[in-house]
């Protein structure tokens, strides 16, 4: 595939959410549940955490139909902070993941932990919801966005108390986070272009980061033993979804990768 053709899928889903966020102007956000809470700093949070597991609620994906039976958000979230997850990354895309806005409001009424909303962010606006409804992390893809756009995405999200999680898949993204000063830096294995995953990915483009930036890997981890070489080279954190969502016992699976994470320690 052509470096620059967009994926169908991608590109129906970023079709869907120019929809939605003219939607959400045309009725404006009256529902803002979280406006007066304080947003955690995160880059602060990661300084005096060690290596942070961030566990991902995930319905569904483009290419895979609900993960799991009885799906229930405030459950698996219930999960994830019993089983020792540092954050919780909700997915709020409502078609092509099943997410909702609702679950990550849900979410923050039962904890502290900081949340990230996972979604396909192209206006300010999606930035004013994720405050509203209690997160404290957003995610701005740097694939889908231009470099101006990034750069007023990423303002936009310091502005309001909140932090940007700057995603990227290769060299080029990266130039681009690197140029309106993204700090916290998630390397994605998950080419948005070919939806391949390739662990190899995020140990690859970590040489190219500079020292001064956080850096979390994303996507792919199913086995506890993949954490080891990213505690080893200085990752931040891991991003776990599917791994943890499909299990039959997430707790437990959880655990398993906190067990990785805790021996690296000593
Ligand atoms: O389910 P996985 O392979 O553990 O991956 C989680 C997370 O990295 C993935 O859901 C993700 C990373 N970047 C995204 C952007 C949009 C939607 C989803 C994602």
């Amino acid at each position: 595939m052509e470096k620059h053709k967009i994926n169908p899928v991608l590109s129906s889903i970023l079709l869907e959410k120019y929809y939605e966020v003219l939607k959400r102007k045309e009725r404006g956000l009256y529902f803002r549940p979280f406006k007066d809470r304080t947003p955690i700093d995160f880059e602060k949070y990661l300084e005096k955490e060690g290596f942070v597991i961030i566990a991902e609620i995930k319905k569904a994906s483009p290419l895979k139909d609900n993960f799991r039976e009885n799906f229930n958000p405030l459950e698996l979230a219930k999960n994830y902070i019993k089983g020792g997850a540092k954050a919780i990354s909700v997915i709020t895309e409502e078609i092509f993941f099943r997410g909702s806005l609702e679950y990550l409001a849900a979410i923050r009424t039962i904890t502290d932990l900081p949340l990230l909303r996972k979604d396909f962010v192209l206006d300010p606006i999606q930035i004013e919801e994720a405050r509203a409804f209690g997160a404290d992390l957003v995610l701005l893809i740097s694939t889908i966005l231009t470099k101006e756009d990034l750069n007023e995405l990423f303002k936009h999200t310091k502005k309001l108390g909140l932090t940007p999680l700057v995603e990227v898949h290769d060299e080029e993204d990266l130039e681009k986070a690197l140029s309106v000063g993204a700090t916290l830096i998630g390397i994605n294995n998950r080419n948005l272009r070919t939806l391949k995953v390739d662990q190899n990915q995020s140990l690859a483009l970590f040489e190219k980061i500079p020292s001064r930036c956080q850096v979390i890997a994303e996507s792919g981890y199913h086995n506890p033993e993949d954490l080891k070489p990213l505690i080893k080279k200085g990752f931040k954190g891991v991003l776990i979804g599917t791994s943890l969502v499909k299990a039959k016992n997430p707790e437990k699976k959880l655990r398993a990768f906190r067990e990785v994470v805790d021996g690296a320690k000593t």
